[in-house]
């Protein structure tokens, strides 16, 4: 019965492909391409495919086998393997430092692949999705959002949304354990709103709740159609299918708290620019947070409108606060596994902060040194962003092969820190492996947590002045003790590095010895 359903599936699924293929290779000048890309690509080395299929029946598999699957790939392929969907559709895989560094150090190859369109619906032309002169203008707009001199002033909200947070963890410390999943999202996510968007969120109200339970919806989504290729096209996906039916409702959602979030601040901004009569503009260089930069550049120079800013609104939004929760939910959950470290995180906290209840400021967070490399050991064993790709702009020669212009690159960030031709005893996890004297001769592009180039991650400071003002709250305050531990829990590639089922479990002890 199994079998047969398996035959039908890969029937239907073959039919699908083939159509897919001949609708979007009508024009048979991108055939052309298409089929120098294929005979370039599939000189690679590679896992055993189908003919004509190649390698689609990885689509039957599971998440969390397909993702232990690639880990055994890129082990046995590296640095560089082919996979393909159809003789057509082939990427490049890359998991090793130097081929990275050849793709991502260029301004050239700075176009995203056809895998980050799924996500058009919901963040439009944002500066992770835009490329080309839309995504250079957005950057040098959006970069002064992250000058320290703002970041500065965000600690102040981390500390109160670090305190909110250590009196929902009090609750919890009568139970067996904690799934700290959906209570570090909403820290990072109220965290986000109130210094970027100047709004702060409050969970009592439905539509905050709505809109986190949204985010966690489309993730599902968007994995869910990217695994089923009868699914790619809008048109069929919207209108025949109920993922795409549901997509569209919560897509609502996801826009309805966004556009309500931008009409506030634009009313507060205009009010608060006419009051101040200039003393607080782009133009005399005082600093603005995000969402102020952007409604003074649309109402200053004109150079975004207003799609433009609820495209970036829903990008900080999404990328603000789902790459930091999963980073931080690892983060504890390391923490948990490993007491030794976290008494000498404590004594760290102590020494820097004093025995008082003061909360960080920038200089204290810069001075915790052996949390900044237990952060950094986390984020390479369990990068958030754990998968990023390219279309090549140029042909680009990699480890000898020559990849053509167009051809779309896979980077397993995952397997390029978990690497042993740069990390000795990979799968250990060893914080020291950061101290300044065992950085020396390092590949650069071998520690990628936040990517690398001209698109690496905008707002990195912004997350580490984050995760380090939340830790010392929590470290603080509570004992953590393991229940999930790295060998129990499943991984999956979702839009951001999750565990199966969106799980995470810790148990919390209050302190007695705290330092307040
Ligand atoms: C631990 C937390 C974070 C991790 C691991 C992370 C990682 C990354 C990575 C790997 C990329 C490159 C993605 C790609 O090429 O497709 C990226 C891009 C980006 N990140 Fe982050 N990120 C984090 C936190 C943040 C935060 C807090 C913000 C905003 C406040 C942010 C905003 C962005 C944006 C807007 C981009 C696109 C940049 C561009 O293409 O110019 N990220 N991030």
């Amino acid at each position: 019965m199994v079998k047969l359903k398996f035959i039908i599936m890969f029937i239907y699924l073959t039919i699908f492909t083939w159509i897919l293929v001949f609708l979007l290779f009508f024009d048979f000048r991108k055939l052309r391409t298409r089929i120098r890309i294929s005979k370039f690509v599939h000189q690679l080395p590679g896992p055993k495919r189908l003919p004509i299929l190649g390698d689609l029946f990885i689509l039957f598999w599971d998440e969390g086998y397909l993702f232990k699957k690639l880990r055994q790939w890129g082990k046995q392929h590296a640095p560089l393997y082919v996979l393909s969907a159809t003789t057509l559709f082939v990427s490049a895989n890359v998991t090793g430092a130097e081929e990275f560094e050849k793709i991502a150090s260029t301004t050239k190859n700075i176009k995203k692949s056809p895998e980050y369109f799924f996500l058009n619906g919901w963040l439009g032309e944002g500066l992770l999705t835009s490329t080309g002169k839309k995504w250079h203008v957005r950057r040098k707009i959006l970069t002064p959002a992250f000058h320290f001199t703002i970041l500065q002033q965000f600690i102040s909200i981390f500390n109160n949304e670090t305190r909110r947070l250590v009196d929902v963890l009090k609750k919890e410390t009568d139970k067996p354990y904690t799934n700290i999943v959906p209570l570090i999202s909403q820290f990072t996510l109220y965290s986000i709103t109130e210094t970027s968007m100047g709004t702060a969120l409050n969970m009592e109200n439905k539509e905050d709740k709505n809109y986190v339970s949204a985010i966690y919806q489309i993730g599902n989504i968007m994995l869910h159609r990217i695994m089923r290729p009868w699914l790619y096209l809008d048109a069929l996906f919207y209108n025949f299918f109920p993922s795409g039916r549901k997509q569209l409702k919560i897509l609502k959602t996801l826009h309805n708290f966004t556009d309500n979030i931008v009409s506030k601040r634009a009313e507060n901004f205009q009010k608060f620019d006419i009051e101040q009569e200039n003393n607080y503009n782009y133009s005399n260089r005082k600093k603005l947070a995000f969402l102020d930069l952007l409604l003074n550049a649309k109402i200053t120079s004109g150079i975004i409108d207003d799609q433009g800013i609820k495209d970036e609104v829903n990008t900080f939004l999404f990328e603000g606060h789902d790459t930091t929760a999963m980073s931080i939910c690892f983060t504890l959950m390391l923490l948990a596994n490993h007491p030794n470290y976290q008494e000498m995180l404590f004594q760290e906290i102590v020494s820097v902060l004093g025995a008082t209840n003061e909360s960080p400021d920038l200089k204290n967070l810069n001075e915790l040194k052996i949390m900044d490399r237990f952060i950094k050991e986390s984020l390479r064993l369990y990068p958030s962003v754990s998968f990023i790709a390219r279309t090549l702009d140029e042909d680009t020669l990699v480890s000898g092969y020559l990849l053509p212009r167009k051809t779309i690159v896979h980077i397993h960030v995952f397997d390029i820190h978990r690497n042993p031709k740069y990390w000795s005893l990979p799968e250990k996890f060893d914080p020291d492996r950061f101290l300044p004297q065992n950085c020396v001769n390092r590949h650069p592009f071998s520690y990628v947590p936040f990517s690398a180039g001209p698109r690496n991650c905008i707002g990195q400071r912004f997350a580490i002045l984050e995760i380090k003002s939340v830790l010392s709250g929590i470290l603080r305050n509570f004992i953590l003790e393991p229940i999930d531990t790295p060998d129990s829990i499943v991984l999956i590639p979702d839009l951001v590095l999750r565990t199966k089922n969106a799980m995470l479990k810790v148990k919390f002890i209050e302190r007695q010895n705290k330092c307040v």
